[in-house]
């Protein structure tokens, strides 16, 4: 399941945010890339402590947005890293690492949250390899897609202007997607039935049901 966030942060918290960003040291982001995705990525990267209080704002917004809640029920996030694209700068076809870190954090799911306003830059789609065919993300500022580090995808050539991203990876209480999937529908499903006809005995069932599930299926 893949899934477009909007307005993750108000607009002017994240102005202010990118603003702040390019006093920020960027290095070369082969520095962090597993040795099959080094030879393909051509971009840079901030990393704390440089921005952690950027990085920070951004975690604690993500861990407060419903939606990502609900489709993510992240029980890690990696810390989040800034990477930008100048003109040339591409990455390429890779799969994420399956484990970051020390302690190791197991990548489920990865997050772009996109910086800059798309009418300022061309190519630069990260473009997701899916069964059904590829499929391109180039999201208004401000907006997140949520994807499963599980698949090949690539960051199309930036060929005008500065393409400028916040990442992370997320290690999730529900391993299994397909798992995943169904709490998240569930669980949107019990919460429409309630803002529509309040505590019903519909809603109980289907409150433990969903509660029943999530018991048996979480790696807390
Ligand atoms: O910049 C992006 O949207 C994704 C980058 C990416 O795939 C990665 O850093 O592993
Ligand atoms: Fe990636």
């Amino acid at each position: 399941m893949q899934l477009c966030l909007a307005d993750i942060l108000p607009a002017d918290r994240l102005t202010a945010l990118v603003d702040r960003l390019k006093t920020a040291r960027f290095i070369d982001g082969k520095a962090t890339a597993g040795w099959n995705a080094a030879g393909v990525k051509e971009n840079q990267q901030a990393y704390a402590p440089g921005v952690a209080q950027l990085a920070a704002e951004i975690e604690t917004a993500l861990r407060q947005h419903p939606v990502f809640a609900l489709a993510a029920r992240p029980k890690r996030l990696h810390p989040i890293l800034f990477a930008r694209y100048e003109p040339g700068m591409t990455y390429g076809y890779h799969v994420d690492d399956p484990l970051m870190g020390d302690p190791p954090l197991r990548t489920d799911l990865a997050l772009t949250l996109f910086l800059s306003d798309p009418e300022t830059y061309d190519g630069g789609d990260l473009i997701i390899d899916q069964p059904g065919g590829e499929q391109a993300y180039k999201l208004p500022f401000g907006a997140a897609v949520l994807y499963p580090a599980t698949t090949l995808h690539q960051v199309a050539p930036v060929t005008r202007g500065v393409r400028l991203v916040a990442i992370t990876w997320i290690q999730s209480l529900i391993r299994d997607p397909g798992r995943r999937e169904i709490l998240f529908d569930l669980d949107t499903a019990r919460r429409m039935l309630f803002a529509r006809d309040g505590k019903s005995r519909e809603f109980d069932l289907l409150s433990k049901s969903f509660a029943n599930l999530l018991r048996l299926w979480a790696e807390p």
